[in-house]
């Protein structure tokens, strides 16, 4: 992997009169705490490597990548680079590692700030979903090029989900009441990569930090300054891993990939 972040391919692999140079974000700074103790989430092995390879690798499928930024955790870049040096991509998707922030979305600013000015589009992909299909980073990187200025691959839900009232303080613990119940055929989980032009990204991401707010998402920043966000359709193997239970689903697909395609 190349450190430059200068591509061989600037124009990726088609060369339509809009510009199109595509980069991937890939925010892995957090700590996983719901995982349990140990390394850094990113860093933890799924089927002996690491899971930040694993999701390196799956931007670089898509052929449209010709830059992939890697949030490392804050004081962790060094080390974040010598290991992706230990696996070097195939392809000609150059690879640049920066140090991340306290929070998703500071992360993400961070590795914005690293992608230069003739990328036009931006996909923001975490390296807690290490297994998302090349057709689902195809799909959403088609949605953008067509003209979507936000474009998030997403599911319907299988559970039915209720809106509560939170127990804070002194009754935290107790049942919580419920307040709602939302119509499940209108929602979605949402998944990465998101897609985006990216003035739009810049541009959402400036008018969060000025405001001095928060969203879990990208496309959440995108939807607060009034452009248009549209859902493709994910995959279930572009799951997050966060709980212990997801490290054990991770390895099965793996196992399974490796019995049918021999990867
Ligand atoms: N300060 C942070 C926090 C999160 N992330 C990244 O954002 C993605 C999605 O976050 P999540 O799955 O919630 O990861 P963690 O924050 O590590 O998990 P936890 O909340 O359990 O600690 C992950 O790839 C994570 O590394 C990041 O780059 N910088
Ligand atoms: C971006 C995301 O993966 C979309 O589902 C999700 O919002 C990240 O949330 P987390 O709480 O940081 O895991």
């Amino acid at each position: 992997m190349s450190a430059s972040g200068q591509s061989a391919n600037p124009g990726g692999a088609e060369s339509p009169a809009r510009p199109t140079r595509t980069a991937a974000v890939i925010p892995a700074a957090g700590r996983g705490v719901r995982l349990g103790p140990g390394a850094p989430k990113a860093l933890r092995p799924l089927s002996g490597t690491p899971m930040l390879v694993h999701a390196v690798r799956a931007m670089a499928r898509s052929r449209s990548v010709t830059l992939v930024v890697v949030v490392a955790p804050p004081d962790g870049a060094d080390e974040v680079r010598r290991l992706l040096d230990a696996y070097p991509l195939t392809g000609n998707t150059d690879v640049v590692v920066v140090p991340g922030g306290e929070t998703r979305q500071e992360s993400v600013r961070r590795g914005l700030a690293a992608v230069p000015e003739d990328v036009a589009i931006v996909l923001v992909h975490d390296a807690a979903r290490p297994l998302v299909p090349v057709d689902t980073v195809d799909a959403v990187v088609a949605a953008v090029r067509e003209g979507a200025p936000a474009v998030v691959p997403a599911l319907p839900l299988a559970d039915t989900v209720k809106q509560v009232e939170p127990r804070t303080g002194d009754r935290a613990g107790e049942p919580e009441p419920v307040v709602g119940t939302p119509e499940r055929a209108r929602l979605r989980a949402v998944q990465t990569p998101q897609g985006f032009d990216r003035a739009t990204l810049v541009a959402a991401h400036e008018k969060i930090v000025l405001e001095g707010d928060g969203a879990t998402d990208d496309a959440g920043m995108v939807e607060r300054l009034g452009a248009e966000v549209v859902v493709v359709p994910g995959h279930e193997e572009a799951f997050k891993v966060t709980r212990p239970l997801d490290l054990v689903l991770a390895e099965a697909v793996l196992a399974r990939r490796r019995a049918t395609d021999g990867f």
